[in-house]
């Protein structure tokens, strides 16, 4: 599975924190993010990873800014895009069943690294339900007309 990172300047710190974990898990990671002493605003950021998502570029995207809530909304705005914000590795393992998020978005300043790596995790590790949740998604890609 191929993996997208974004991060804002605030998200700096997390994202390497958890491009670690996920390369030790053997994932192929790319970098669209800050660097170190870079900046980069948050759309750009949910920009770039959304963008990856929907060429195929990578199967799902990981987001973070400060607080986790601008990456996700500018990432929503991108046509096609499912992107959700989760504090905790319930709501992770939900957007993936339920929602089929293609994209996650965790606060860096709000979730300590070893809760953020579980929320990773669960949402990785989680897969579509289909069913009644198809369903569901495609009434909500409606709203998009
Ligand atoms: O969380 C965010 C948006 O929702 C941003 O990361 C936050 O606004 C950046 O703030 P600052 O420039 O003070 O680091």
């Amino acid at each position: 599975m191929k993996i997208g990172i974004g991060n804002d300047t605030a998200g700096t710190k997390l994202k390497y924190i958890i491009l670690e974990h996920l390369k030790s898990k053997g994932f192929e990671v790319i970098d669209f993010g800050a660097a170190n002493g870079e900046t980069v605003e948050y759309p750009a950021a949910a920009k770039t990873v959304s963008e990856a998502v929907l060429k195929g570029e990578v199967d799902k995207g990981i987001l973070l800014c400060a607080t986790g809530i601008g990456i996700s909304m500018a990432a929503n705005k991108i046509k096609g895009i499912r992107a959700a914000l989760c504090a905790d590795s319930y709501s992770a393992k939900m957007a993936a069943e339920h929602t089929d998020a293609h994209v996650i978005a965790i606060g860096a300043k709000i979730i300590g690294e070893e809760v953020a790596v579980d929320i990773v995790d669960s949402f990785l590790n989680s897969r579509f339900s289909g069913g009644v949740f198809k369903t569901r998604i495609d009434l909500m890609s409606e709203l998009e007309k």
